[in-house]
Protein backbone atom coordinates (compact mmCIF):
# COMPACT_ATOMS: atom_id res chain seq x y z
CA UNK A 1 0.00 0.00 0.00
CA UNK A 2 1.68 3.46 -0.94
CA UNK A 3 2.37 5.40 2.15
CA UNK A 4 1.34 9.15 1.59
CA UNK A 5 1.51 12.12 3.97
CA UNK A 6 -0.46 15.43 3.62
CA UNK A 7 1.43 18.27 4.96
CA UNK A 8 -0.66 20.86 6.40
CA UNK A 9 -4.67 20.16 8.29
CA UNK A 10 -5.69 23.33 6.22
CA UNK A 11 -9.39 22.70 4.21
CA UNK A 12 -7.74 21.42 0.89
CA UNK A 13 -4.96 19.21 2.60
CA UNK A 14 -7.83 17.41 5.04
CA UNK A 15 -9.83 16.96 1.48
CA UNK A 16 -6.63 15.58 -0.05
CA UNK A 17 -6.19 13.00 2.87
CA UNK A 18 -9.72 11.98 2.56
CA UNK A 19 -9.15 11.88 -1.58
CA UNK A 20 -5.99 9.86 -0.78
CA UNK A 21 -7.54 7.41 1.42
CA UNK A 22 -10.33 6.51 -0.55
CA UNK A 23 -8.32 5.75 -3.18
CA UNK A 24 -6.69 3.48 -1.15
CA UNK A 25 -3.46 5.08 0.53
CA UNK A 26 -1.88 4.89 3.57
CA UNK A 27 -2.39 8.56 4.35
CA UNK A 28 -1.26 10.55 7.58
CA UNK A 29 -2.21 14.39 7.85
CA UNK A 30 0.44 16.53 9.44
CA UNK A 31 -0.45 19.83 11.35
CA UNK A 32 2.17 21.80 13.36
CA UNK A 33 0.26 22.10 16.20
CA UNK A 34 0.20 18.33 18.45
CA UNK A 35 -3.25 20.47 19.78
CA UNK A 36 -4.78 20.15 16.05
CA UNK A 37 -3.40 16.56 15.56
CA UNK A 38 -4.98 15.31 18.78
CA UNK A 39 -8.65 16.73 18.13
CA UNK A 40 -7.94 15.22 14.48
CA UNK A 41 -7.54 11.96 16.22
CA UNK A 42 -9.99 12.57 18.70
CA UNK A 43 -13.21 14.09 17.04
CA UNK A 44 -12.23 12.88 13.41
CA UNK A 45 -13.28 15.55 12.01
CA UNK A 46 -11.42 18.79 11.24
CA UNK A 47 -13.88 21.29 12.72
CA UNK A 48 -11.73 24.34 12.16
CA UNK A 49 -11.25 24.06 8.61
CA UNK A 50 -13.92 21.29 7.24
CA UNK A 51 -16.33 21.32 9.72
CA UNK A 52 -19.31 18.91 9.30
CA UNK A 53 -16.98 16.44 7.16
CA UNK A 54 -16.29 13.23 8.43
CA UNK A 55 -12.05 12.12 8.33
CA UNK A 56 -12.43 8.65 6.38
CA UNK A 57 -11.65 6.34 9.02
CA UNK A 58 -7.35 5.32 8.67
CA UNK A 59 -6.70 8.93 8.82
CA UNK A 60 -4.10 9.72 11.16
CA UNK A 61 -2.92 12.79 12.16
CA UNK A 62 0.39 14.07 13.67
CA UNK A 63 2.59 16.64 14.40
CA UNK A 64 5.68 14.70 14.35
CA UNK A 65 7.36 15.97 10.81
CA UNK A 66 9.92 13.11 11.68
CA UNK A 67 7.03 10.44 11.28
CA UNK A 68 5.09 12.51 8.60
CA UNK A 69 8.06 12.82 6.21
CA UNK A 70 8.05 8.43 6.38
CA UNK A 71 5.98 8.19 3.17
CA UNK A 72 6.81 7.54 -0.36
CA UNK A 73 4.45 10.72 -1.06
CA UNK A 74 4.37 13.89 0.41
CA UNK A 75 1.34 16.73 -0.31
CA UNK A 76 2.15 19.85 0.35
CA UNK A 77 -0.74 21.89 1.30
CA UNK A 78 0.23 24.70 3.14
CA UNK A 79 -0.07 28.86 2.17
CA UNK A 80 2.34 29.01 -0.49
CA UNK A 81 4.51 31.75 1.53
CA UNK A 82 5.02 29.06 3.79
CA UNK A 83 6.47 26.31 1.45
CA UNK A 84 10.23 26.76 1.93
CA UNK A 85 10.04 26.73 5.82
CA UNK A 86 8.03 23.42 5.39
CA UNK A 87 10.65 22.37 3.19
CA UNK A 88 13.41 23.21 4.76
CA UNK A 89 11.94 21.60 8.36
CA UNK A 90 11.00 18.10 6.20
CA UNK A 91 14.66 18.46 4.16
CA UNK A 92 16.38 16.69 7.14
CA UNK A 93 13.58 14.03 7.14
CA UNK A 94 13.55 13.08 3.68
CA UNK A 95 14.73 9.71 1.58
CA UNK A 96 16.03 10.33 -1.83
CA UNK A 97 13.42 8.78 -3.70
CA UNK A 98 10.26 10.17 -1.37
CA UNK A 99 8.03 11.88 -3.96
CA UNK A 100 6.90 15.71 -3.16
CA UNK A 101 4.06 17.05 -4.66
CA UNK A 102 2.84 20.73 -4.32
CA UNK A 103 -0.56 20.99 -3.75
CA UNK A 104 -0.01 24.83 -3.00
CA UNK A 105 -0.98 27.75 -5.90
CA UNK A 106 1.31 30.85 -5.04
CA UNK A 107 4.21 32.74 -5.77
CA UNK A 108 6.71 33.72 -3.45
CA UNK A 109 6.40 36.99 -2.55
CA UNK A 110 9.86 38.12 -1.91
CA UNK A 111 11.66 35.92 -4.69
CA UNK A 112 9.24 35.56 -7.39
CA UNK A 113 10.01 31.76 -7.81
CA UNK A 114 7.32 29.04 -8.28
CA UNK A 115 6.75 26.57 -5.75
CA UNK A 116 8.51 24.21 -8.34
CA UNK A 117 11.39 26.51 -8.34
CA UNK A 118 11.02 26.03 -4.37
CA UNK A 119 11.06 22.28 -4.71
CA UNK A 120 14.31 22.42 -6.73
CA UNK A 121 16.19 24.78 -4.52
CA UNK A 122 15.31 23.06 -1.35
CA UNK A 123 14.73 19.23 -2.34
CA UNK A 124 17.06 18.82 -6.02
CA UNK A 125 16.86 15.31 -5.55
CA UNK A 126 13.63 14.46 -5.21
CA UNK A 127 10.76 13.67 -7.57
CA UNK A 128 8.26 16.37 -7.89
CA UNK A 129 4.73 16.93 -9.28
CA UNK A 130 2.74 19.88 -9.04
CA UNK A 131 -1.32 19.16 -8.56
CA UNK A 132 -3.77 22.40 -9.43
CA UNK A 133 -7.14 22.71 -10.56
CA UNK A 134 -10.28 23.76 -10.34
CA UNK A 135 -11.39 22.41 -6.55
CA UNK A 136 -12.88 23.88 -3.62
CA UNK A 137 -11.78 21.58 -1.16
CA UNK A 138 -15.15 20.75 0.55
CA UNK A 139 -17.10 19.73 -2.95
CA UNK A 140 -14.01 17.11 -3.24
CA UNK A 141 -13.74 15.98 0.62
CA UNK A 142 -17.54 15.45 -0.03
CA UNK A 143 -17.11 13.21 -2.83
CA UNK A 144 -18.38 15.37 -5.70
CA UNK A 145 -17.09 14.93 -9.50
CA UNK A 146 -14.10 17.10 -9.94
CA UNK A 147 -10.77 16.68 -12.41
CA UNK A 148 -7.67 18.66 -12.03
CA UNK A 149 -4.08 18.90 -13.33
CA UNK A 150 -1.30 16.41 -12.70
CA UNK A 151 2.02 17.56 -13.92
CA UNK A 152 5.52 15.86 -13.42
CA UNK A 153 8.13 15.42 -15.71
CA UNK A 154 8.15 11.71 -15.91
CA UNK A 155 5.06 9.87 -16.98
CA UNK A 156 6.04 6.74 -14.69
CA UNK A 157 5.60 8.85 -11.66
CA UNK A 158 2.47 10.29 -13.06
CA UNK A 159 0.99 6.97 -13.11
CA UNK A 160 2.12 6.09 -10.00
CA UNK A 161 0.47 9.39 -8.46
CA UNK A 162 -2.58 8.76 -10.50
CA UNK A 163 -2.95 5.66 -8.71
CA UNK A 164 -2.38 7.22 -5.24
CA UNK A 165 -4.93 9.43 -5.45
CA UNK A 166 -7.36 9.18 -8.38
CA UNK A 167 -10.82 8.08 -8.13
CA UNK A 168 -13.49 8.49 -10.72
CA UNK A 169 -15.00 11.74 -8.54
CA UNK A 170 -11.40 13.17 -8.35
CA UNK A 171 -9.67 12.94 -11.81
CA UNK A 172 -6.14 13.87 -12.20
CA UNK A 173 -4.91 14.79 -15.96
CA UNK A 174 -1.46 13.99 -16.62
CA UNK A 175 0.75 16.72 -18.44
CA UNK A 176 4.69 17.12 -18.49
CA UNK A 177 4.30 21.30 -18.08
CA UNK A 178 5.49 21.63 -14.72
CA UNK A 179 5.83 25.28 -15.06
CA UNK A 180 2.34 26.06 -16.91
CA UNK A 181 0.62 24.02 -14.52
CA UNK A 182 1.41 26.31 -11.84
CA UNK A 183 0.59 30.06 -13.72
CA UNK A 184 -2.69 29.43 -13.91
CA UNK A 185 -3.58 29.20 -9.90
CA UNK A 186 -1.36 31.52 -9.22
CA UNK A 187 -2.69 34.39 -11.26
CA UNK A 188 -6.27 33.27 -10.76
CA UNK A 189 -6.29 34.02 -7.13
CA UNK A 190 -5.64 38.13 -7.85
CA UNK A 191 -8.10 37.49 -10.86
CA UNK A 192 -10.92 36.37 -8.78
CA UNK A 193 -9.96 39.82 -6.44
CA UNK A 194 -11.17 41.30 -9.22
CA UNK A 195 -13.68 39.68 -10.04
CA UNK A 196 -14.96 39.99 -6.41
CA UNK A 197 -14.36 43.92 -6.72
CA UNK A 198 -16.18 43.79 -9.65
CA UNK A 199 -19.56 41.87 -8.01
CA UNK A 200 -18.69 44.24 -4.79
CA UNK A 201 -18.62 47.24 -6.28
CA UNK A 202 -22.05 46.36 -8.23
CA UNK A 203 -20.60 46.80 -11.56
CA UNK A 204 -22.38 44.03 -13.79
CA UNK A 205 -21.77 40.68 -15.38
CA UNK A 206 -20.65 42.35 -18.52
CA UNK A 207 -17.30 43.67 -16.59
CA UNK A 208 -17.04 40.26 -14.62
CA UNK A 209 -16.66 38.53 -18.55
CA UNK A 210 -14.43 41.20 -19.53
CA UNK A 211 -11.65 40.79 -16.75
CA UNK A 212 -12.12 37.03 -16.94
CA UNK A 213 -11.26 37.08 -20.89
CA UNK A 214 -8.85 39.70 -20.55
CA UNK A 215 -7.44 37.83 -17.19
CA UNK A 216 -6.76 34.83 -19.16
CA UNK A 217 -4.81 37.25 -21.52
CA UNK A 218 -2.65 38.28 -18.60
CA UNK A 219 -2.06 34.93 -17.64
CA UNK A 220 -0.89 33.58 -21.19
CA UNK A 221 1.62 36.36 -21.24
CA UNK A 222 2.77 35.39 -18.24
CA UNK A 223 2.91 31.50 -19.29
CA UNK A 224 4.86 32.61 -22.44
CA UNK A 225 7.87 34.55 -20.67
CA UNK A 226 7.96 31.55 -17.89
CA UNK A 227 7.96 28.71 -20.42
CA UNK A 228 4.38 27.40 -20.21
CA UNK A 229 2.61 25.76 -22.90
CA UNK A 230 -1.09 27.50 -24.00
CA UNK A 231 -2.67 24.43 -23.77
CA UNK A 232 -1.85 23.99 -20.24
CA UNK A 233 -2.92 27.21 -19.50
CA UNK A 234 -5.77 27.05 -21.44
CA UNK A 235 -6.62 23.81 -19.55
CA UNK A 236 -7.96 22.98 -16.13
CA UNK A 237 -5.52 24.52 -13.92
CA UNK A 238 -5.21 27.40 -15.83
CA UNK A 239 -8.71 28.40 -17.72
CA UNK A 240 -10.92 25.77 -15.86
CA UNK A 241 -9.78 27.31 -11.83
CA UNK A 242 -9.93 31.05 -13.49
CA UNK A 243 -13.96 30.82 -14.35
CA UNK A 244 -14.39 28.56 -11.01
CA UNK A 245 -13.16 31.05 -9.22
CA UNK A 246 -14.45 34.17 -10.56
CA UNK A 247 -17.99 33.49 -10.89
CA UNK A 248 -18.08 31.95 -6.90
CA UNK A 249 -18.13 33.69 -3.46
CA UNK A 250 -16.83 30.21 -2.34
CA UNK A 251 -13.69 31.11 -3.46
CA UNK A 252 -11.98 33.11 -0.91
CA UNK A 253 -9.70 35.38 -3.18
CA UNK A 254 -13.75 36.16 -4.95
CA UNK A 255 -15.27 37.31 -1.47
CA UNK A 256 -12.24 39.09 -0.28
CA UNK A 257 -12.61 41.30 -3.30
CA UNK A 258 -16.29 41.22 -2.99
CA UNK A 259 -16.02 42.37 0.76
CA UNK A 260 -13.41 45.24 -0.56
CA UNK A 261 -15.51 46.22 -2.86
CA UNK A 262 -18.53 46.68 -0.82
CA UNK A 263 -16.31 49.33 1.00
CA UNK A 264 -14.55 47.09 3.82
CA UNK A 265 -11.05 47.64 5.07
CA UNK A 266 -8.23 44.38 4.05
CA UNK A 267 -6.43 44.20 7.69
CA UNK A 268 -10.31 43.90 8.68
CA UNK A 269 -11.40 41.39 6.38
CA UNK A 270 -8.10 39.53 7.13
CA UNK A 271 -8.58 39.42 10.65
CA UNK A 272 -11.52 37.65 10.65
CA UNK A 273 -10.15 35.15 8.53
CA UNK A 274 -8.14 31.74 9.91
CA UNK A 275 -8.08 30.61 5.94
CA UNK A 276 -5.67 31.56 3.86
CA UNK A 277 -6.56 34.13 0.87
CA UNK A 278 -3.51 33.46 -1.25
CA UNK A 279 -3.98 36.48 -4.30
CA UNK A 280 -2.95 39.07 -1.12
CA UNK A 281 0.60 37.83 -1.22
CA UNK A 282 1.13 36.30 -4.59
CA UNK A 283 -0.08 39.80 -6.25
CA UNK A 284 2.94 42.01 -5.76
CA UNK A 285 4.89 38.95 -6.65
CA UNK A 286 3.79 38.75 -9.95
CA UNK A 287 3.36 42.68 -10.74
CA UNK A 288 7.26 42.21 -10.31
CA UNK A 289 7.85 39.26 -12.99
CA UNK A 290 5.37 41.50 -15.23
CA UNK A 291 7.82 44.36 -15.16
CA UNK A 292 10.53 42.24 -15.09
CA UNK A 293 9.30 40.46 -18.04
CA UNK A 294 8.37 43.72 -19.90
CA UNK A 295 4.52 42.20 -20.49
CA UNK A 296 1.21 44.37 -19.16
CA UNK A 297 -1.10 42.72 -16.65
CA UNK A 298 -3.35 45.64 -16.12
CA UNK A 299 -5.80 43.68 -13.77
CA UNK A 300 -3.10 42.22 -11.74
CA UNK A 301 -1.56 45.75 -11.05
CA UNK A 302 -4.87 46.99 -10.33
CA UNK A 303 -5.55 44.67 -7.35
CA UNK A 304 -2.11 45.11 -6.30
CA UNK A 305 -2.71 48.81 -5.98
CA UNK A 306 -5.77 48.60 -4.12
CA UNK A 307 -4.01 45.89 -1.96
CA UNK A 308 -0.91 47.30 -1.35
CA UNK A 309 -0.16 50.96 -2.52
CA UNK A 310 -3.14 52.77 -0.74
CA UNK A 311 -5.27 52.76 -4.25
CA UNK A 312 -8.96 53.64 -3.60
CA UNK A 313 -11.16 50.53 -5.44
CA UNK A 314 -12.43 53.20 -7.65
CA UNK A 315 -9.74 54.92 -8.68
CA UNK A 316 -8.34 52.15 -9.57
CA UNK A 317 -11.68 50.95 -11.29
CA UNK A 318 -11.11 54.18 -13.33
CA UNK A 319 -7.74 53.44 -14.38
CA UNK A 320 -8.25 50.59 -15.77
CA UNK A 321 -11.41 51.93 -17.77
CA UNK A 322 -9.02 54.85 -18.87
CA UNK A 323 -6.88 52.88 -20.86
CA UNK A 324 -6.25 52.94 -24.15
CA UNK A 325 -8.52 50.80 -27.05
CA UNK A 326 -6.64 48.05 -28.14
CA UNK A 327 -6.68 45.75 -31.11
CA UNK A 328 -7.67 42.22 -29.61
CA UNK A 329 -5.50 40.75 -30.99
CA UNK A 330 -2.41 42.51 -30.18
CA UNK A 331 -3.36 42.83 -26.66
CA UNK A 332 -4.45 39.41 -26.49
CA UNK A 333 -1.95 36.14 -26.93
N1 LIG B 1 -9.25 25.29 -0.02
C1 LIG B 1 -9.33 24.93 -1.29
O1 LIG B 1 -10.42 24.72 -1.81
C2 LIG B 1 -8.07 24.75 -2.09
C3 LIG B 1 -8.14 24.02 -3.28
C4 LIG B 1 -7.00 23.87 -4.07
C5 LIG B 1 -5.81 24.45 -3.66
N2 LIG B 1 -5.77 25.14 -2.49
C6 LIG B 1 -4.46 25.69 -2.12
O2 LIG B 1 -3.92 24.92 -1.05
C7 LIG B 1 -3.14 25.75 -0.18
C8 LIG B 1 -3.67 25.59 1.23
O3 LIG B 1 -5.01 26.05 1.22
P1 LIG B 1 -6.06 25.64 2.31
O4 LIG B 1 -7.38 25.96 1.77
O5 LIG B 1 -5.84 24.27 2.82
O6 LIG B 1 -5.69 26.70 3.44
P2 LIG B 1 -6.23 26.78 4.91
O7 LIG B 1 -6.11 28.19 5.30
O8 LIG B 1 -7.53 26.08 5.01
O9 LIG B 1 -5.18 25.91 5.74
C9 LIG B 1 -3.83 26.19 5.71
C10 LIG B 1 -3.12 25.20 6.65
O10 LIG B 1 -1.73 25.51 6.66
C11 LIG B 1 -1.32 25.66 8.00
N3 LIG B 1 -0.23 26.61 8.07
C12 LIG B 1 -0.31 27.95 8.11
N4 LIG B 1 0.92 28.47 8.22
C13 LIG B 1 1.78 27.43 8.26
C14 LIG B 1 3.17 27.32 8.41
N5 LIG B 1 3.92 28.39 8.56
N6 LIG B 1 3.72 26.08 8.40
C15 LIG B 1 2.95 25.00 8.28
N7 LIG B 1 1.62 25.03 8.16
C16 LIG B 1 1.05 26.23 8.15
C17 LIG B 1 -2.55 26.12 8.76
O11 LIG B 1 -2.42 25.85 10.14
C18 LIG B 1 -3.62 25.29 8.08
O12 LIG B 1 -3.64 24.01 8.64
C19 LIG B 1 -3.27 27.17 -0.74
O13 LIG B 1 -2.16 27.46 -1.51
C20 LIG B 1 -4.53 27.11 -1.60
O14 LIG B 1 -4.48 28.05 -2.66
C21 LIG B 1 -6.86 25.30 -1.70
O1 LIG C 1 -10.93 29.75 -2.13
P1 LIG C 1 -9.82 30.08 -3.09
O2 LIG C 1 -10.06 31.34 -3.84
O3 LIG C 1 -8.50 30.02 -2.39
O4 LIG C 1 -9.81 28.92 -4.19
C1 LIG C 1 -9.63 27.60 -3.79
C2 LIG C 1 -9.12 26.75 -4.93
O5 LIG C 1 -7.92 27.26 -5.43
C3 LIG C 1 -10.13 26.56 -6.02
O6 LIG C 1 -9.61 25.80 -7.06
Amino acid sequence: MTKLTVIGAGAWGTALAITARKAGSDVVLWTRHSAHSDLLNTENVNSSYLPDIPLAAGITATSDIRHAAQADILLLVTPAQHARETLYRLKPELEAETILVMCSKGIEQESGRLMSEIMEEIAPSNPHAILSGPNFAAEIARGLPAAATLACRHQELGESLVKAIGLPTFRPYLTDDVIGAQIGGAVKNVLAIACGLVAGGRLGENARAALITRGMAEILRLGEKLGARAETLMGLSGFGDLILCCTSQTSRNFSLGAALGQGDILEEILQERTAVTEGVYTASAICRLAEKFGIEMPICAAVDEILNGGTAVSSAIEDLLARPFRDEKLAGF
